[in-house]
């Protein structure tokens, strides 16, 4: 996607070929940064510290984390020492496992004077892959908004709620949740976006807001708690979400809040859907409440904020009670049942176990 006419990925190789560039999120929306990492341990922290996040994004970086890990040494025990490392990062997006898994793959069978330059080449094919199911996502999002574009009245938006940051800067570009919003907005459709803030970290107020800013779709920041009071008030059309990890039969891992958005939609009869690409489905799992493991970040995140002060400097202020203990789960899980679809990149399905498998028979297990 463009930011301020020039095309970016959010992560690329640097000019001297090895190492691998990503865009500092921790500084977005107000400063445009890139961090460069040589190292597995550089990538590691980055994705553990959210300089890099969303699934897909993980997995990418993960993915290259994993070269540059080869290019200092290639031998067995450095290959499952960086593929630990990076595992251990962050333990809800499913993406960060399957993108280690796939590098394993590619890279044990191979001698070691050969896995550098495979890791790379895997890497890279890695993340255009992900450009490819990210805009399929978007082909396929696309007729759900047009068909309630058609059900509303000449020139009234299409009004689409979200929650997090699923966009482009989540994933190698075009994102997931937002893919079929820039798609709807490029063919001429009218839509505007409820972006739900998103704490603790502000992914939606910082990120989504951002990045629909850049591209011109029109959109309000709404804090995290006002979308069932819109959907009351007939406000919102559709919810449209992403995901780190869905399980076998469709229950669904996000943002902490997304399933509060969902009983709301519930609720309201607004139409819930969840885009994802394949790779962030865990066909191991089934019963998405009792298995998909939900990280618990530092309380800190939770009682202070970071923002612009009025001296131009990004800076970080305490919020909460000093003293107040504070808890700070990352993710939710919403049951399958809530969900009215999933937005795959081979098409949209029922978030059943007979929906995913009717799309991925080649990838469901049993
Ligand atoms: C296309 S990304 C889908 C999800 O990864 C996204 O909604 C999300 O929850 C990201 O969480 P984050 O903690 O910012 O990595």
């Amino acid at each position: 996607m463009k930011i301020n006419g020039q095309h970016y990925r959010t992560i690329w190789l640097a000019q001297d070929g090895w190492r691998v560039v990503v865009i500092d999120q921790t500084r977005l929306p107000f400063r445009f940064e890139t961090v460069t990492l040589g190292s597995a341990e550089q990538a590691a922290d980055a994705i553990r510290n959210m300089v890099v996040r969303g699934a897909p994004l993980i997995g990418a970086t993960a993915a290259y984390g994993v070269a540059l890990a080869m290019r200092a040494d290639a031998a067995d025990p450095a290959l499952e020492a960086a593929l630990a490392l990076l595992a251990a990062t962050r333990p809800t997006a499913v993406n960060l496992r399957w993108a280690l898994e796939r590098m394993r793959q590619a890279l044990a069978p191979l001698p070691p004077p050969d896995r550098a330059a495979a890791a790379y080449a895997e890497a890279a094919a890695i993340c255009d892959e992900d450009v490819a199911l990210c805009r399929a996502i978007g082909e396929h999002g696309l007729p759900l908004i047009r068909e309630i574009a058609a059900r509303k009245p000449a020139g009234q938006p299409v009004n689409i709620l979200t929650h997090c940051n699923a966009g482009w800067i989540a994933t190698v570009d075009w994102g997931t949740a937002l893919a079929p919003i820039y798609l709807a907005h490029d063919a001429g459709l009218p839509v505007h976006v409820w972006v739900d803030e998103t704490r603790p970290r502000n992914q939606g107020a910082a990120l989504t807001a951002y990045e629909l800013g850049a591209h011109g779709v029109p959109h309000a920041v709404i804090v995290d708690n006002a979308g069932g009071h819109l959907m009351q008030r007939g406000q919102v059309d559709m919810v449209i979400v992403g995901t780190d990890r869905t399980t076998a039969r469709g229950d669904v891992a996000n943002k902490i809040g997304t399933y509060l958005k969902a009983l709301a939609a519930h609720d309201n009869g607004v139409p819930f859907y969840v885009a994802l690409p394949s790779p962030t489905i865990d066909w191991r799992l089934a019963d998405g409440l009792a298995d998909i493991p939900i990280e618990e970040r530092a309380g800190r995140e939770v009682s202070h904020v970071a923002g612009l002060a009025e001296d131009g400097e990004i800076r970080t202020v305490r919020v909460a009670a000093p003293g107040s203990a504070v808890a700070n789960p990352a993710f939710d899980v919403t049951p399958a049942r809530l969900v009215t679809g999933l937005i795959t990149e081979r098409g949209v399905c029922a978030a059943s176990s007979e929906g995913l498998a009717g799309l991925f028979p080649d990838l469901a297990q049993g």
